[in-house]
């Protein structure tokens, strides 16, 4: 069973800052002890203002390597880019010295820009320092969308660490992701959700094991790390 710890906050900015806080600590030990960091984000509206934040915050933002947890098969010039967000919120102030490993390439399809992204971010090493992970209102993560037609093999505790494709009803463009096993072993994994909302979804994902039903539950039921839930109203 993987551990849960709930942190809850008075609203979305106090959260920001605080999960900025935190989040900077982890990336700074980890360049302490290994000369380097990596942190993978997730897009959607939710983490901008902790984006800013974290953007503030004094890190050796040279030696640290930001990816996305998952990313649409769009360019960067599109609105729904993830890229485009991180690189506007994320990859500013003092993270502008940070280096970017984006998911989506420009190819034919979204299989073939998965290959070329798993090669790049086999450079990042692993487990990730830092994941963030954010939860639609369908209680998918990541790219783990209900019913996706790859799901399965995303969800494969013992798959590979790669990005893959992912296609389902409930996302609006082919997905590029990576896989549980690549996010589910990060040193410090978070889920960021906010809104009462999402909080009853959450407990409806607890509440149940269907994993293609609510894809959330492979992360609340088996990540390999600690999960730490932050939520704000
Ligand atoms: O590209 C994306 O859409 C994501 O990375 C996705 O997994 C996101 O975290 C959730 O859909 C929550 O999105 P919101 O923050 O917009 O509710």
């Amino acid at each position: 069973m993987t551990e849960l710890s709930l942190h809850e906050f008075a609203d979305g900015p106090t959260l920001a800052d605080k999960l900025a806080a935190q989040v900077a600590h982890r990336l700074s030990s980890a360049i302490e002890a290994n000369g380097k960091a990596s942190i993978a984000v997730s897009g959607g509206s939710t983490p901008k203002k902790f984006f800013q934040a974290l953007s503030a915050r004094d890190v050796d933002w040279q030696k640290v390597t930001v990816t996305l947890v998952d990313e649409r098969f769009v360019p960067v010039d599109n609105p729904r880019s993830n890229h485009a967000l991180v690189r506007d919120h994320l990859l500013q102030n003092k993270a502008a010295d940070a280096q970017f490993i984006p998911l989506f390439h420009q190819c034919p399809n979204a299989d073939e820009a998965a290959s070329i992204a798993t090669r790049e971010a086999a450079e990042i090493g692993n487990p990730f320092d830092v994941v963030i992970l954010g939860m639609g209102g369908d209680g998918h993560t990541a790219s783990f969308f209900p019913h996706g037609d790859h799901l399965a093999k995303a969800l494969d505790a013992n798959g590979p660490r790669c990005v893959m494709s992912m296609e389902a009803e409930g996302a609006d463009e082919p997905r590029l992701t990576f896989s549980f096993s690549s996010l589910s072993d990060a040193r410090l994994l978070v889920l960021h959700i906010e809104g009462e909302a999402k909080k009853d979804v959450l407990k409806k994902a607890q509440d149940g094991t269907d994993e293609t039903e609510m894809p959330i539950r492979a992360v609340l039921n088996r990540a390999a790390s600690p999960v730490e839930i932050y939520w704000a109203p």
